[in-house]
């Protein structure tokens, strides 16, 4: 692979993200998040994005199981399923900690509306769990969703940042350097997925990173509060 113009490093997907940094750095440096590094984050916007990312992980737990059974299915590595398998076991966990830390803020999870943007993104989701969706493609997208609350959240916990004490607890949730290594584990096996992926696949895995992103913008655009 030497010479070539694909990294030989960083895989497919450094590729891909140097090649869409726009659209990366649009998703995880988004004005919410800035807004809590900040510190100028207005309450009621985070209280608005927590009720609605409650909801959109509820719908993220079938696809991880999607996931979860392409890899049984397709994969040749062993680890890749008990990777998933951990991505899962912290969702479990993840709903205990939203449904905590919603009565803390006073956020009721019980009758939030899902919006517009986190319907689509749902959609989106759903439209993933179909077995003609390719495990390199599925995998792409997991990794992608994962590594952008990753990268958003470990920014608001970087050296010099003016996140407020109270949603500390919340950036860490994703920011923290164990989730890091987990994002990392998800982008080595997609990476090793898309060098043997034909033409074909990596084009749709390619769409599909495109539309997390897109999804992930609009994601943290209700956090405004327009409809
Ligand atoms: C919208 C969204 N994207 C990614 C994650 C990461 O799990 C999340 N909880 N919510």
């Amino acid at each position: 692979m030497e010479g070539s113009s694909k990294d030989t490093d960083g895989g497919m997907i450094q590729t891909w993200l140097k090649k869409h940094l726009v659209n990366y750095t649009g998703a995880t440096r988004h004005p919410f998040i800035l807004s809590i590094r900040e510190g100028t984050v207005d309450l009621s916007s985070f209280k608005r994005w927590m009720g609605q990312d409650y909801i959109f992980v509820r719908a993220f737990v079938p696809f991880v199981a999607s996931v979860l059974l392409k890899a049984w299915k397709e994969s040749d590595d062993h680890s890749d399923m008990e990777v998933i398998l951990g991505g899962m076991a912290a969702l479990n966990d993840e709903i205990t900690w939203f449904k905590n830390e919603a009565s803390k803020w006073g956020v009721p999870l019980s009758n939030v509306v899902p919006q517009r943007a986190n319907q689509d993104y749902c959609r989106f989701l759903e439209s993933l769990l179909s077995s003609e969706v390719e495990y390199t493609v599925a995998i792409t997208a997991f990794w992608a969703i994962e590594a952008v609350y990753q990268e958003s959240f470990a920014f608001c916990l970087e050296d010099g940042s003016k996140t407020p004490e109270e949603l500390k607890e919340t950036c860490q949730r994703w920011g923290n350097v164990s989730f890091g290594q987990y994002c990392h584990l998800l982008q080595k096996i997609a990476n090793q997925c898309l060098e043997k992926a034909s033409d074909d696949v990596l084009s749709k895995a390619e769409v599909a990173l495109l539309h997390v992103l897109e999804h992930e913008v609009e994601f943290w655009n209700m956090s405004h509060g327009e409809i």
